[in-house]
């Protein structure tokens, strides 16, 4: 993709700078609109398209941050590339505006092939996590929402929706006999069906219906604004399109038909998976009834629903003896893993902290604990001597790295201690402070490892 297709938005009090990085980003190939304040780049972002934003930290009325922060509060712009540009580099602004949710910090007077270089990088990430969060939402085959993206959607839509007064619908369909395909013309062929069928099933949604492929030939779709009566006619029709469609593939023309279930939320407290369930109960009725049909949840009599109740019953009770024959072969082994998801408390350790770092994997964080410990486990000695020893080489050193690795694993009094450390040795302050923070890194540092190794080193 060429740079002709990026938008940045110049974000500059000083005229200056807001015209030298017109002028360079244009001659980098890039659309450049610009604005001297935060306010009038949150108003900007709303009219314009805008891949990039380089945004000043220092400036009258909303400074870069708070317009940072006011951007990043908005779910549309979490992807979106805000590049800070400051004269500063104050290592706590860094961090608070990479916090914030900025992609990356440049300091000015900025070189001009490296800030193109860091903004080439910026709009390749956003556009690698956009198409990694379409293919996580997106059903391959059909291009449709997948399972879980129809159930985000829809729960969404369904608390956004007033059901005493807006009609909300839930339409289950599956294609009948549908195994017969596969059998008989093989699985490539069941494949093209099911792209055939996707595309006459949007055809007959509005654009703003929420369509999802939740089952290997089971489809949903969440409809608002729409009354169950205009619900069901849409969806007859959409029966009849489907009993006329031929389809197609490798020279084989395959007629389908498709049944259909469909129950409304108005006047229901229930969730989304309380709705497919009934618009469930209604396909299965329509399927019993001989297929090619469209059901309403409200037409089923209390037979039927009893029935259907009561077959489900038996199905999980079948499935939890299944659940409790496995937990007996797998007997202790299964004990273990509950074991492993007791929560991990150490001395001076936030573990949320920690485990945010790894995406929650308490396995890998209890390892890197004790990575942490064997790695540093010879520093509580060297911080002893070197506060004996006034060794104030050592003590920087130390002081340094405690600040670097501490913080990764969730240690976060002795990252600030160590910070705290770091900055007095580099602002020379006098002895007595410098012995206090000392004494303050070494305890806190014994506490923290003492504690890793009675709860984790020697546990083994
Ligand atoms: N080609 C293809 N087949 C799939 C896919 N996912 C599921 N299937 C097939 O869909 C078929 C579903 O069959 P069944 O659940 O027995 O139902 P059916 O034959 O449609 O019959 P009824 O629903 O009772 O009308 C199975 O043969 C699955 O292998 C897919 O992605 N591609």
């Amino acid at each position: 993709m060429s740079n002709i297709e990026h938008t940045i938005l110049v974000v500059d009090d000083a005229k200056d700078t807001q015209l030298i990085l017109e002028f360079d980003l244009a001659a980098a190939g890039y659309q450049v609109i610009a604005c001297d304040n935060g306010q009038a780049a949150i108003d900007m972002l709303e009219s314009e398209e805008v891949d990039l934003v380089l945004l000043d930290m220092y400036m009258p009325g909303l400074s870069g941050l708070e317009t940072l922060e006011k951007i990043k509060q908005q779910d549309k712009y979490l992807n979106l590339s805000i590049i800070m540009l400051s004269a500063s580099n104050d290592e706590d602004e860094v961090v608070a505006a990479l916090e914030l949710g900025a992609a990356d910090y440049v300091v000015k007077p900025y070189v001009t092939k490296i800030l193109l270089a860091r903004i080439r990088t910026a709009i390749k990430l956003k556009e690698k996590t956009e198409q990694l969060e379409y293919l996580a939402k997106t059903d391959f085959l059909t291009g449709i929402h997948n399972r879980g993206s129809f159930f985000e959607l829809s729960t969404n839509a369904l608390s956004a929706t007033d059901r005493a007064t807006q009609p909300l619908v839930i339409v289950m369909l599956d294609i009948d006999h549908f195994k017969r395909v596969n059998d008989n013309y093989g699985h490539d062929v069941g494949d093209k069906v099911l792209v055939s069928f996707v595309e006459c099933l949007t055809k007959h949604f509005r654009d703003y219906d929420i369509l999802g492929r939740i089952g290997g030939e089971e489809f949903a779709v969440c409809l608002t604004n729409i009354t169950t009566e205009k619900a069901h006619l849409v969806c007859e029709r959409l029966r009849k399109a489907v009993e006329k469609l031929t389809i197609i593939a490798d020279d084989i023309t395959i007629n389908i038909t498709v049944s259909i279930g469909i129950t409304a939320a108005q006047g229901k407290i229930l969730s989304i998976d309380a709705l497919l369930k009934q618009a469930d109960d209604a396909l299965y009725s329509a399927k019993e009834n001989g297929r090619n049909q469209v059901i309403d949840f409200t037409e089923l009599d209390e037979k039927v629903i009893n029935k259907l109740n009561s077959d489900e019953v038996e199905a999980n009770i079948n499935a939890s003896h299944t659940i409790e024959l496995a937990q007996h072969h797998l007997g202790s082994h299964e004990e273990g893993e509950i074991m492993s998801q007791e929560s991990i408390t150490i001395d001076g350790v936030d573990s949320q902290v920690g485990l945010s770092n790894v995406l929650e994997d308490e396995a890998l964080f209890k390892e890197i604990l004790v990575m942490f410990y064997q790695d540093h486990v010879d520093d509580v000695n060297k911080l002893q001597s070197a506060i004996d020893n006034q060794d104030k080489n050592t003590q920087k050193l130390l002081a340094h790295t405690l600040k670097g690795v501490s913080s990764s694993v969730g240690a976060m009094v002795l990252f600030e201690k160590a910070k705290a450390l770091d900055s007095a040795i580099d602002n020379n302050n006098n002895d007595d402070i410098l012995a206090t923070l000392l004494h303050e890194l070494s305890l806190e540092f014994t506490k923290v490892m003492t504690s890793i190794k009675k709860s984790l080193v020697l546990e083994g």
